[in-house]
């Protein structure tokens, strides 16, 4: 098996606007844009048949508030096939089917895999499609978009990942997080995989769903519909209870008040740009969990449905 202590290459699947970012810093401390390789590490973006033929024409452009605007010319492909060290998966729920369609399981083989979607489903997702590889737990804080295929805006000046794994990637993880520090990305290594993922989820879900539903930006809605807020995230630690995950809910809250007010969670961006938004990912996944554990969410149930509906106009 190969030795995959030291990492040198990276795949980033979904250059939009989490993964436009990441592929950005990591592509900017690459020998070539990311191209070559050579001793250092070597950086591509898997992507659909027009995205990766825009970003070999024009390379990456990342604008950001934090970074300042540059671009990269990382290699850019629709498939992955040659093995890979590590795969940060960074497309949306809605369409993370199909984005894997696009990595052969070959090529990951003994790699690392680091999802960065929010929710908690997809890593299961993941390793049962991925068997031989390492799947690990991470979350990401960052607020960026794609206008256009190959072009991502950064704004604010957080990019933090928290991350947790098994025992045996241990090394994998630390070698890949000074590698993402030195490329300005924050990085923590927590203990627990589902203390990782529902720490973000705990404060996004009760955020984005009411967010979403009353159409107003974190700092407008946290004041105004605060015990809607409340009830979910009460509804949230209930399931993450069973699953012996413990949510202290004024902790939560003082991570949504310490938001900026103007910040406006992605389902929110979605739906006021007409993309499908992430409803199922987010509130489905806590419905599911819920049920199985045979705990009532009424609440979050009656959100869920109100914003699937919007989903479904628009898909009809
Ligand atoms: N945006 C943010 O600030 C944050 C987002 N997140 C989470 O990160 C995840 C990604 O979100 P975000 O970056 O906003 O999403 P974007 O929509 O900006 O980017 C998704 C990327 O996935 C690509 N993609 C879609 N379908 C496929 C496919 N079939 N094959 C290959 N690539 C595909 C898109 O390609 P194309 O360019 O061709 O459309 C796009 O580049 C989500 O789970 C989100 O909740 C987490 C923290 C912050
Ligand atoms: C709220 C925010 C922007 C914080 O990173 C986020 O994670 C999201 O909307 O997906």
């Amino acid at each position: 098996m190969t030795d995959r202590k030291y990492l040198k290459d990276f795949t980033i699947l979904g250059p939009g606007g989490v993964g436009g970012v990441l592929a950005g810093l990591l592509a900017r401390e690459a020998p070539g844009d990311g191209g070559d390789g050579g001793d250092d590490h070597r950086v591509r973006v898997v992507a659909s048949e027009s995205t990766a033929q825009r970003i070999t024409t024009d390379g990456l452009r990342v604008e950001s508030e934090a970074f300042g605007d540059f671009t990269v010319r990382p290699d850019a492909r629709a498939k992955l096939t040659e093995r890979t060290d590590v795969l940060f998966v960074a497309v949306k729920g809605t369409t993370l089917d199909a984005a894997l369609e696009r990595i052969s399981a070959d090529a990951v083989e003994d790699a690392l895999i680091v999802p960065l979607l929010n929710g908690f489903e997809h890593v299961e997702t993941l390793r049962s499609r991925f068997p031989r590889a390492h799947v690990v737990s991470a979350s990401i804080l960052v607020s960026a978009s794609r206008p256009a295929a190959g072009r991502i805006q950064h704004t604010g000046p957080v990019t933090s990942i928290e991350m947790a794994g098994p025992a045996a990637v241990a090394d994998r993880l630390d070698t890949l997080a000074a590698t993402l520090r030195a490329a300005g990305v924050g990085v923590d290594i927590l203990d627990s995989e589902d203390g990782v993922l529902w720490k973000k989820y705990s404060f996004l879900l009760p955020a984005a769903l009411v967010c979403a539903h009353t159409r107003l930006p974190i700092g407008e809605a946290r004041v105004t519909h605060r015990a809607t807020m409340v009830d979910i995230l009460r509804e949230a630690r209930s399931v993450a209870a069973v699953r012996g995950v413990a949510i202290d809910p004024d902790e939560v809250l003082k991570v949504a008040d310490s938001r900026p007010a103007h910040v406006k969670p992605s389902l929110l961006f979605d739906l006021e740009n007409g993309h499908p938004m992430e409803v199922d990912a987010l509130g489905g996944a806590l419905l599911r969990a819920a049920r199985d554990a045979g705990i009532d969410t009424p609440v979050t149930a009656r959100i869920v449905a109100d914003l699937e509906a919007v989903n479904n106009a628009r898909t009809a």
